[in-house]
């Protein structure tokens, strides 16, 4: 499978691979299913070294907490018992939504191009943050104007514009990269993510429906009819996790779902970011059970209905700092987290090394 030029489809993108080496490549959605049916695992030698490191080093077992976890984790995907997080890359991926035409958002549709501006011009919060952390970003627009189909009437997105989606995200990440953070912007977007949510996990449609930009008390209960509406449109499907993400769904969540899988492949740690990112990232889950197991949570965001996706997932969040930004933002705050984890494990004395007398 080779790559094929997206530039026409994505006129905007500056950041697409051109390397006709990448492993892995995919024509059509059943080389998609067939990517995540082949996926890597953690190396099981470089695991076993890095736990014995760290039992190794200048500090009472576990006192370092959940960072020991991170940097063992870490260790496991990169294939290197000392490794250290140099390379990071935040990608913002964003898309438009037909179902913002129900009054689901507290802002209009235009906002989601302005703020595409907003990023290339250095000006949004995530900007801010991975510089401060050293990371490369980039900002992919998708298909801006041609708003995904409004879900309760119809599939989100045909399989080509799926296929396309998907493959922007494949190709946006760096393979250099040495840890990955996929964001997005989207106005709407928050009702396209609870839909999948309620798709994938059942319950009420109001269980999984938040304020979003924060729409007021009757937008909050059109919104959960909608999101209603939207599993009953696609009844047929709702056991089908990449028809899930086609069908309610959206471009810039099928991006990231293309990231995290070309992350997979790659052996590059991905962070999640808030409700949106978990939501298209959980279809992988859905799929293909452990297909995130090369992904933390970074933080907890203030949608509701995050944080009954991340315990449908097992996945313990980093922070939980009231955020419900998007763009990638509680996800990059995590980066000197691992970092940090990364820091002390590759960089600390063994208890020989010091000559500290061990417990
Ligand atoms: O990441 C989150 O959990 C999150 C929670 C609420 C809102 N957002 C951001 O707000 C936008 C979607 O909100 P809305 O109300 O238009 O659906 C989109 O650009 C997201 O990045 C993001
Ligand atoms: C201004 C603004 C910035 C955002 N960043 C991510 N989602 C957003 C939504 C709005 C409305």
């Amino acid at each position: 499978m080779r790559r094929r030029c997206l530039e026409g489809i994505y006129p905007h993108d500056a950041h697409l691979q051109t390397g006709d080496d990448v492993p892995g490549e995919f024509e059509t959605l059943d080389d998609v299913a067939a990517l995540l049916q082949d996926l890597p695992a953690p190396d099981p030698a470089t695991l076993a070294a890095a736990e014995a490191r760290d039992l190794d080093l200048t500090k009472p077992p576990g006192a370092l907490g959940r960072l020991e976890q991170i940097a063992r984790w870490y260790c496991g995907w990169r294939g290197d018992p000392r490794a250290r997080v140099t390379a990071p890359q935040v990608i913002v991926f964003a898309g438009n939504h037909g179902v913002t035409a129900q009054g689901v958002s507290a802002f209009p549709p235009e906002v989601t191009a302005q703020m595409v501006a907003n990023f290339r011009a250095g000006g949004a919060a995530v900007n801010q943050l991975a510089e401060q952390f050293g990371a490369r970003m980039d900002v992919h627009a998708l298909d801006l104007d041609h708003p995904t189909a409004d879900f309760t009437e119809a599939p989100a997105m045909d399989r080509a514009a799926f296929l396309a989606a998907l493959r922007a995200g494949w190709d946006a990440v760096d393979p250099g990269a040495d840890l990955l953070v996929t964001g997005e912007m989207g106005i709407g977007n928050t009702t396209a993510a609870s839909a999948i949510a309620h798709a994938l996990w059942g319950g009420q449609a109001g269980d999984w429906t938040g304020t979003g930009t924060g729409i007021d008390a009757t937008g909050l209960a059109v919104k959960a009819r909608v999101v209603a509406d939207g599993a009953r449109c696609h009844a047929g499907i709702l056991d089908q996790p990449l028809e899930v993400l086609r069908c309610l769904g959206g471009r810039e969540l099928a991006a990231i779902a293309g990231a995290i899988l070309r992350a997979r492949h790659l052996r590059v740690p991905v962070i999640l970011d808030g409700f949106i990112c978990t939501a298209a990232a959980a279809c992988l889950e859905a799929h293909q059970p452990g297909a995130l197991d090369h992904c933390i949570a970074g933080h907890v965001s203030a949608e509701p209905g995050h944080v009954l996706a991340l315990a449908r997932l097992d996945k313990a969040p980093l922070l939980d700092l009231g955020m419900r930004l998007g763009e990638g933002s509680g996800a990059a705050l995590a980066i000197p987290i691992v970092q940090g984890a990364l820091a002390c494990h590759s960089g600390m004395a063994t208890f020989a090394e010091a000559g500290v007398t061990g417990g």
